[in-house]
């Protein structure tokens, strides 16, 4: 669909004096945090966190906390932070104290032009003041734009702007390739005007720089980031989606009451933007979005307060055979009929490769099926052992940290002599272990509990054990860490969602013993969600000797 730069991407300013009330002490202190906690760090180049003399913290701190304020959260705002701290290093003189500086504040909703130089990790496009002193943050740029962005909130080292107006295209920008009609205003997408290969190189270097900035390692033990492996789809992907609504304080909505806004929250804003469809769902998620939309209209005076909607896609398949001429079955196809649901605790179906997968609606699985058959057959791959003692495959063991309902321990399995799964919820685990049944694994255990909680039942040799750890974006205790490392596997494959801190854990672990048994042997990602900045990454260890 072609669409003018100037619709797609026009904020509504009407709803500024409505925004500025709205939960912005959380949004406030969220920055701070964030920017005393790398101000606390002492990197170079800093004074990026609280003006000189502001008081950093009300107490000493134990060693513990103080241990674990320095550890990397992952969080949005921390990476914009090193990306913003990056930019200013290598424009601002060597030496230059910001925090004594009273550089260019802009003024609130005034407006200013830039010349978009670089593109964060977190999809926003960074440019610098004239003065070098202060980053601008633009939504929805890409290096190479010149653009009129509108000041929207100032921090010491940098300034939220909404985009008002692309002067001068990026020859990297294609604003053809822009499908969805909200683009420029949700929060979910963030490249839509890239090409798949330019995602995918920016993703890439996400990934090279998190390993460079988060994991504390020495860069000559990190192996060359590996290529992004592109998504099958690049639209239509998401097989669950969880749009929502805000309600009233108290006393839930009344009859004939307005419907209120129903969709994703407005890009750099806290509350919702009205949305009646999102190309980014698979078809079936489509038409459950807007039947979900039309029974919350339907339905308003039977809710509380705000709610969220869950879409999820079902996949029910039937399986014939083909036959020849003669009479003889030649083949076995199937048809697959895919619903959506929005009951969370209803059972929802899904297929990856041969293996079916059963799991409440409301529970976790990977949200790009599209990806999932090569995505496993690659994670099955790095899970076998080099140099097995006695060179017998049929001989070593799996243990699947964080398990869910079974993904890795089902499609990477087979083969292995015996598989340990843990996850925290207790659902996941019961359809881990139906799953495991369904899909012929019979060797497999499933217990659960906190991730650590695997070293206590765990009796496998680990010269002949492999795992797969694959946590939530905050990434892995170091609990777990820690017993990961006495207990000694050979093989370590480690998947994640936030490659922030999968680049923390992983330095983590290398620099526990120096680089000496550990060795990083490969780093790289999946691009599990085209159309935004989020990639899934990967790394693959080796325990020496
Ligand atoms: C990113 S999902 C991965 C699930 C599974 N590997 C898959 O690909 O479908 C992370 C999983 O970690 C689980 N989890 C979160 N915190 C945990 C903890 N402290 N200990 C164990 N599991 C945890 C969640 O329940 C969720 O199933």
């Amino acid at each position: 669909m072609k669409r003018s730069i100037g619709a797609a991407l026009r904020i509504p300013y009407g709803h500024l004096p409505k925004l500025w009330g709205i939960n912005h002490s959380t949004y406030n202190s969220l920055w701070t945090t964030a920017s005393r906690k790398m101000s606390g760090t002492k990197r170079p180049g800093d004074g990026l966190g609280p003006k000189a003399g502001e008081k950093r913290w009300k107490r000493k701190k134990t060693a513990q906390e103080a241990e674990s304020s320095l550890r990397s959260t992952g969080s949005h705002e921390e990476i914009l932070l090193e990306d913003v701290r990056f930019l200013l290093k290598t424009s601002l003189e060597p030496g230059f104290d910001y925090s004594q500086s009273q550089a260019s504040t802009p003024q609130q909703f005034s407006q200013v032009q830039l010349s978009i130089s670089m593109l964060s990790s977190t999809g926003d496009g960074l440019a610098v003041s004239q003065d070098g002193t202060r980053v601008y943050v633009v939504p929805f740029t890409v290096p190479g734009d010149v653009v009129v962005a509108k000041v929207v909130k100032n921090f010491p080292s940098h300034s939220m702007t909404d985009l008002v107006e692309v002067k001068e295209p990026s020859k990297d920008r294609d604003d053809d390739l822009v499908f969805c009609k909200y683009f420029g205003r949700c929060s979910g997408c963030q490249f839509q005007m890239l090409s798949g290969d330019y995602q995918l190189q920016h993703k890439h270097k996400v990934i090279a720089k998190a390993m460079q900035n988060f994991s504390n390692l020495d860069q000559t033990l990190v192996p060359p980031v590996g290529e992004v492996m592109p998504s099958p789809l690049l639209q239509g992907y998401r097989t669950k989606l969880t749009p929502h609504f805000d309600g009233p304080r108290r006393g839930g909505f009344k009859e004939g009451a307005p419907v209120p806004d129903i969709g994703f929250q407005l890009k750099g804003r806290s509350f919702v933007l009205d949305i009646e469809d999102c190309p980014i769902g698979t078809d079936a998620v489509r038409d459950g979005f807007r039947s979900q939309r039309d029974y919350v209209k339907q339905n308003l005076h039977t809710f509380k307060r705000g709610a969220t909607l869950l879409l999820r896609e079902s996949t029910e398949r039937t399986f014939s055979s083909v036959v020849s001429d003669g009479g003889e079955k030649t083949a076995q196809c199937h048809t697959d009929i895919k619903t959506c649901v929005s009951d969370s605790k209803a059972l929802v179906t899904e297929w990856v490769g041969a293996a079916k997968f059963s799991s409440p609606a409301g529970s976790f699985f990977q949200n790009n099926n599209s990806i999932l058959e090569k995505f496993t057959t690659f994670v099955q791959e790095q899970l076998v052992i080099p140099n097995l003692p006695g060179q017998d495959p049929s001989e070593s063991y799996l243990i699947d940290a964080y398990c869910g309902s079974g993904l890795f321990s089902i499609c990477c399995g087979h083969g292995f002599k015996g598989i340990l799964g843990v996850d925290i919820s207790s659902q996941s685990i019961e359809s881990a272990r139906q799953n495991a049944t369904e899909n012929g694994i019979y060797n497999a255990r499933f217990i659960t509990g906190n991730a650590e909680a695997i070293f206590a039942d765990v009796d496998f040799p680990p010269e002949y054990t492999s795992v797969v750890i694959d946590p939530p974006r905050k990434g892995c205790d170091e609990l777990f860490l820690s017993q990961l490392l006495q207990l000694g596997p050979k093989r370590l494959v480690y998947i994640s969602c936030n490659v922030h801190t999968m680049a923390r854990d992983i330095g983590w672990l290398v620099r526990q013993d120096l680089g000496k048994n550990y060795t990083i042997d490969k780093i790289g990602g999946f691009d599990f969600f085209p159309q935004t900045h989020h990639v899934e990454g990967y790394a693959v260890l080796s325990k020496n000797g």
